[in-house]
């Protein structure tokens, strides 16, 4: 056995020898272009060694909720379709599982028996499958090229990894972007590569099944148009799909309409009128809705000529009495996203307040042309948010997106973090050594946030590493070359930084080839969408959701400190608290209910329900702005009870503890710390 793995080491690391030298037309199969292809990424860009033995680390049960929850309604869906497919699968030794898009695995389904071959494998939830920890495999490898895989024995990269069969893949959202993948593998697989494909159409229908779901679930309350060649198919899976706005414009596309459409991209069809598809205007769909909508009809693609049949659902919206703010489901802004918020520019930008729509527009122009962008924007405005849209947008998606925040890491650890060291560099170094987030980040994109608090000698080993596109890891004496491609961002006004001497004025420059900005919560004149959309998402695109309007009037008027991220958990803790699905002002936090909010704007709303607080008796404050009073009180209420403990009260406040640090500074408040 183990001279078995030497000689699938060699074979894999000549393979990649052969390929880098041009010798790739003596590859035939497609299937074997694709493994050489990954074999070279794992080895080359990821620097993997095919011999590795040991087992990577396995996430703990709170990060593996975490992940799952960030799923949101996707998750049930999946898991319902995931003990479907295992009924077919059943005593073959095979098993079903789920990962998120970054190759984590979130669940497992298989015969109880083989728990322990799949543990040994390490195909067991929490485990990371991306192709950049464990090369050429399924998961990774579907996630690497975002399309349906077999990988199948010793196509895997890793000689301990020869035994696996594995067919995996990707599950999409309305827009386009991965969200998941679904996996059937064999820790042992004795049958030939060939019997996998009907393992891999298996898989492929059942992804289809989850993204049509999820599909339908996120756009309730929108049309929905369902149509395919055939009039039988229209219900199943493979029907195209298109979520349409009660003017007749294209809100989503599934996988199956672009195929009939025979367009690349969600982007050539969203925001596009049906009528420049099929010839259907806005009104029409609303007279289809109400006179026939359960019948099939026959309608005509215009771009192609082909006559198709078509269902039109017309949008479930319930609109609870009394409540003023919802069929939100699915919302543009927030629909989609889970905790990290994966959200497109479009989405972004769409009916959104001006700073935010010029912001997109400049990135999006300059997104592809190796400009470095500073994000600029209070804590909590959404610049990872932003970030992360620029990378999903930008030719480099395929590429991992890396984040850092140069104030949380500990100034001792941040060099190692983002340089990466070599086996033996320092005691307590790992054996295998470290790569680096500026390496793992390499041709996608590093996102540092908080730029603005990175020590000195820092600031000068990245400008060296900027300028010279190159990495040196500590304790190494080869420099390792990097494709880099930098978005920071930041809450300080880096200019005044660099005035100061604080940050370095080459390394400004060098990373500011722009600046966008996002404005404070408070500033956007698109609040109230903001906020809606918050609450959809917040509930899980659940309708039955409603809130007050005087709950409403208050939100819309509370000057949001913690901006996007405090609204999100303020609405999560008042939907937990609210009673029948409407939420009022008593659920809403304390602060919130006593803040100082100027006269016109409260007021009307205050006096709608009498269990608001007056805001009147409850500043205490000495800071100078009402707004400055209110924050400062909020401050100290929270400290309070959280009994000054500054890692709970920021995780309260829904703030880092650095920004509370700099709060706490601002009012001169002492913490004893
Ligand atoms: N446009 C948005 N759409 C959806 N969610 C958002 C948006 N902007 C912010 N959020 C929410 O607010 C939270 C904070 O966003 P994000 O981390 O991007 O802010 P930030 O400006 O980078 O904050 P910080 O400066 O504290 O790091 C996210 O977890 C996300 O849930």
């Amino acid at each position: 056995m183990q001279s078995g793995n030497h000689a699938h080491a060699r074979r894999v690391e000549e393979s990649v020898r052969r390929w880098s030298a041009h010798s790739a037309t003596r590859v035939i199969r497609p299937e074997d272009v694709r493994v050489a292809i990954s074999w070279r990424r794992s080895l080359i860009n990821h620097s993997l060694d095919p011999g590795r033995s040991g087992i990577e680390i396995v996430l703990d049960e709170a990060h593996l909720r975490r992940r799952r929850e960030r799923l949101g309604e996707l998750y049930p869906i999946a898991e319902a379709e995931m003990e479907n497919l295992y009924r077919h699968i059943t005593g073959s030794g095979y098993s079903v599982l789920l990962t998120d898009a970054e190759g984590y695995i979130l669940n497992r389904l298989g015969d109880p028996g083989l728990e322990e071959d799949f543990e040994r494998a390490g195909l067991w939830p929490g485990a990371d499958w991306s192709e950049s920890t464990v090369g050429t495999n399924g998961i990774g490898t579907c996630i690497a090229e975002s399309r349906a895989v077999t990988i199948h024995r010793d196509e895997h990269f890793l000689s301990r990894n020869t035994n696996l069969s594995c067919s995996a893949a990707p599950i999409r959202d309305p827009h386009g972007r991965l969200l998941a993948v679904l996996d059937v593998s064999s820790a042992h697989a004795d049958d030939t590569r060939e019997s996998q494909l009907h393992t891999i159409a298996l898989v492929r229908t059942s992804a289809r099944i989850i993204e049509s779901i999820y599909f339908l679930n996120s756009f309730r309350d929108q049309f929905i148009l369902r149509f395919h060649e055939r009039a039988s198919m229209v219900d199943l899976p493979h029907a195209g799909m298109l979520a349409i706005d009660g003017e007749g414009g294209i809100l989503a596309i599934n996988d199956s309409a672009r195929e009939q459409f025979g367009i690349q991209c969600s982007e050539a069809a969203i925001n596009t009128p049906v009528e420049e598809f099929f010839g259907i205007t806005g009104t029409s769909l609303h007279e289809q809705a109400s006179i026939q909508s359960d019948i099939l009809w026959r309608i005509r693609d215009v771009r192609s000529g082909k006559q198709v049949f078509a269902s039109l659902r017309r949008p479930l919206v319930k609109n609870p009495a009394g409540a003023v703010s919802q069929s939100v489901a699915g919302s543009p802004l927030f629909g989609e996203c889970g905790e990290a918020g994966e959200l497109t520019l479009d989405l972004m930008a769409r009916n959104a307040d001006p700073k935010v729509v010029q912001s997109v527009r400049c990135a999006r122009r300059v997104m592809d042309r190796n400009v470095p962008i500073v994000l600029c924007g209070e804590t909590g405005t959404g610049k990872e948010v932003l970030a992360r849209a620029i990378h999903n947008a930008s030719l480099r998606q395929r590429h991992p997106f890396v984040a850092v925040n140069c104030a949380s890491i500990p100034e001792s650890l941040i060099e190692s973090e983002l340089f990466g060291y070599r086996h033996g560099a320092f005691t307590g170094a790992k054996r295998e050594g470290m790569r680096g987030k500026v390496l793992e980040s390499s041709g996608g994109t590093l996102f540092l946030d908080e730029i603005g608090d990175m020590p000195p000698e820092l600031q000068t080993r990245l400008l060296r590493v900027l300028e010279q596109k190159e990495v040196l890891p500590l304790g190494s004496e080869a420099p390792v070359p990097v494709e880099l491609n930098v978005i920071s961002a930041t809450h300080r006004q880096l200019p005044r930084l660099v005035q100061d001497g604080i940050f370095r004025e080459d390394l400004y420059y060098r990373l500011n080839g722009i600046t966008l900005s996002l404005p404070a919560l408070r500033e956007r004149e698109d609040k109230d969408r903001v906020i809606r959309a918050a609450l959809a998402a917040e509930s899980g695109g659940n309708e039955e959701v409603a809130i007050d309007e005087a709950a409403f009037q208050r939100l819309l008027h509370y000057p949001w400190p913690g901006n996007v991220r405090q609204l999100r958990n303020c609405l999560r803790t008042a939907l937990a608290l609210c009673d029948g699905g409407i939420i009022r002002l008593r659920d809403l936090p304390q602060d919130i209910l006593e803040a100082d909010i100027p006269p016109a704007s409260g007021t009307t709303a205050d006096a709608l329900d009498p269990t608001v607080h007056n805001p009147a008796e409850a500043s205490t404050s000495t800071a100078g702005s009402p707004l400055e009073a209110a924050e400062k009180d909020t401050l100290l209420r929270e400290l309070q009870q959280h009994r000054w403990n500054i890692t709970r009260t920021a995780a309260s406040l829904g703030v880092s503890r650095n920004t509370l640090y700099r709060k706490l500074n601002k009012y001169g408040i002492d913490t004893g710390h």
